[in-house]
């Protein structure tokens, strides 16, 4: 758990503007990482240093809504999870909602965008799985550009004029020679692990991530 602590709080200090929390439960996906109260140790130890950085919990679990209640009360900002891990992906979303956590879907790569129709309304983010979900270290599925895109014209049509935000982010093989074109694709919100993980130097990766970006 330090060491966690430890390394959060290096890529924040390097620049980073979110925690990206990945919980998998060995049974949606095939691996096993934290609950609810690592989660909890961590925002406490960010909220002392670093109150206005979310974390931004992926659940690879199922079901969720335990977890959502869980995760909730363990301080993360968002909680996103995957519409086919729930019975009742709008019960979920509200659930999410009303325990005050910005909230999202994510989706894999065989996994249509069709299930954004009816719940939009209740979404800030739509996550974009652009590897297989379970394991970090992979490759960039480049099918995923086209999703990204898809995902760009929904929010364009249905968020324009409004006051609403709903953030794409494109979660797994996102590096340095390709975030620029899942940037034009459509994407603005970016998670990079083994991009920067057991690199030397955090700070300057994610610089050049942003600048790739056009973001400070
Ligand atoms: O949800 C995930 C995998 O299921 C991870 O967030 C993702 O893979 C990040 O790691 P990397 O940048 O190394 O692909
Ligand atoms: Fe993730």
């Amino acid at each position: 758990m330090a060491a966690l602590g430890d390394e959060c709080e290096a890529v924040i200090e390097a620049g980073a503007d979110w925690i990206h929390f990945d919980v998998m439960d060995n049974h949606y996906v095939p691996n096993l990482t934290f609950g609810p109260p690592v989660c909890a140790s961590l925002a406490k130890r960010l909220a002392r240093s670093y109150p206005d950085v979310p974390i931004d919990v992926h659940l690879m679990c199922e079901p969720v809504d335990d977890l959502i209640r869980g995760f909730a009360d363990a301080g993360a900002a968002s909680i996103t999870f995957h519409p086919e891990a729930t019975r009742h992906v709008d019960r979920s979303l509200a659930l999410a909602r009303d325990l005050g956590c910005k909230t999202g879907l994510v989706f894999n790569p065989a996994t249509s965008l069709e299930w954004l129709k009816y719940v939009l309304d209740k979404i800030d983010i739509i996550q974009i799985m652009s590897v297989n979900p379970g394991f970090g270290g992979q490759s960039f599925i480049d099918e995923s550009l086209g999703k990204i895109a898809e995902a760009r014209e929904i929010i364009d049509t249905v968020v324009a004029g409004t006051d609403r935000e709903i953030r794409i982010e494109v979660d797994g093989g996102v590096k340095i020679d390709n975030i620029a074109q899942i940037a034009d694709a459509g994407a603005d919100t970016f998670v990079a692990g083994s991009a920067i993980f057991g690199q030397d130097d955090y700070a300057r990766i994610i610089d050049q991530m942003k600048n790739a970006v056009g973001r400070d």
